[in-house]
């Protein structure tokens, strides 16, 4: 019997101390954050975030979103000086049918205005609630809140740059008395958001760009870095792709370098031109040849480069030949560079 009693008189007592509008006037009369949270740096893409470090039940106050409560005119006159990274902290509502801001721009250390979106499955609700005759905002839990998880509730029904096209299933959102944030701080149109979509979609799991970036980015700017980040992928070369492009270059090569290629690729050992008839075919001008092996060095793996250095050592002209047996310590006439014992019948 004590037993039952003492326990109800404490359950009680809980409940009182656990009235979650109570604690929330409480909390926004002192200016203060409850415990239990902490700000962790999530990524670029989306920033810092607010987790819980302890477990919440559902319906009970969590956080206030605050800042300067400004009128219309204020908010729109802070909106034409702001940048965009600091418009998106310019939560816009309604209450008692008139237009209010908070403006959480300035960093005041609070962690409501550092709760982030999400549209699929948050975990609390911003609501309006009425403080000294204004309005608060406030965040409740609508399910209870596991430690480590992200606080997240949902901005409203904007465009929100983040959402695009990421939102397979879209959740049917009533606003009721709940408060949501107003799109048109943030100047992306949708094809940002598609441009943005692909950069998610290419880099999964760590995304490059801070949203700050993205707004101000222009669209062909964002395609180029995305650009970029595709010839990378393409300048890693799996084996077979390297092979795939030695026979691309072979076709443009001289019939010499062609032999180095087969060497190399085929491990078929090519025949020394012994016979040679008219040799204009087989040299180019050195500088041609320059020309084209630094373009396909770079694209060579290692073995490949080797052999068209040897290429490029060699100094090669083209003349016409004549038949008169020549030595290797012979040089040739016009230019006076070496030639090769046995493989030129004359010059
Ligand atoms: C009020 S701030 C929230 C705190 C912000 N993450 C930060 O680090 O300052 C709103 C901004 O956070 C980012 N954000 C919020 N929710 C997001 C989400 N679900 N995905 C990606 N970015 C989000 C967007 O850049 C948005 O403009």
């Amino acid at each position: 019997m004590f037993y039952f009693v003492v326990q109800s008189e404490s359950m009680m007592r809980r409940r009182r101390k656990t009235n979650p509008m109570e604690e929330a006037i409480q909390f926004c009369l002192h200016n203060k954050d409850k415990n239990g949270f902490e700000i962790r740096f999530i990524n670029d893409f989306k920033g810092r975030g607010v987790f819980s470090c302890s477990e919440f039940e559902r319906g009970v106050f969590l956080l206030e979103y605050r800042g300067d409560l400004i009128s219309k005119e204020e908010c729109e006159r802070r909106q034409r000086i702001y940048h965009n990274a600091l418009k998106v902290f310019m939560f816009e509502f309604r209450f008692n049918g008139k237009f209010f801001c908070v403006d959480a721009a300035r960093d005041d250390g609070s962690l409501g205005r550092l709760v982030n979106d999400d549209d699929i499955n948050p975990n609390c609700r911003m609501k309006t609630i009425r403080v000294d005759g204004k309005p608060h905002l406030c965040l409740f839990a609508i399910r209870s809140i596991c430690p480590g998880e992200e606080i997240t509730y949902n901005y409203g029904d904007s465009e929100w740059p983040w959402r695009c096209k990421l939102a397979t299933v879209k959740k049917q959102w009533k606003p009721q008395d709940t408060a949501t944030k107003k799109m048109g701080q943030v100047s992306l149109d949708s094809a940002d958001c598609d441009a943005l979509t692909v950069v998610l979609d290419k880099t999964s799991s760590e995304v490059q760009h801070t949203m700050d970036e993205l707004n101000t980015l222009s669209q062909s700017e964002v395609r180029d870095e995305m650009d970029d980040s595709v010839s990378m992928d393409l300048s890693v070369c799996t084996p077979v792709k390297e092979l795939e492009k030695v026979t691309l270059e072979k076709s443009q090569l001289s019939l010499e370098k062609q032999d180095c290629v087969e060497k190399k690729g085929g491990e078929k050992m090519s025949p020394v031109k012994e016979q040679l008839v008219n040799t204009e075919q087989s040299f180019c001008a050195p500088t041609e040849i320059l020309k084209q092996v630094t373009l396909e060095k770079s694209q060579l793996s290692l073995e490949k480069q080797d052999c068209v250095e040897k290429k490029v050592g060699e100094k090669v002209c083209r003349h016409d030949v004549i038949s008169s047996a020549i030595s290797s310590l012979d040089k040739c006439a016009v230019c006076v560079g070496p030639v090769v014992a046995f493989k030129w019948i004359g010059l």
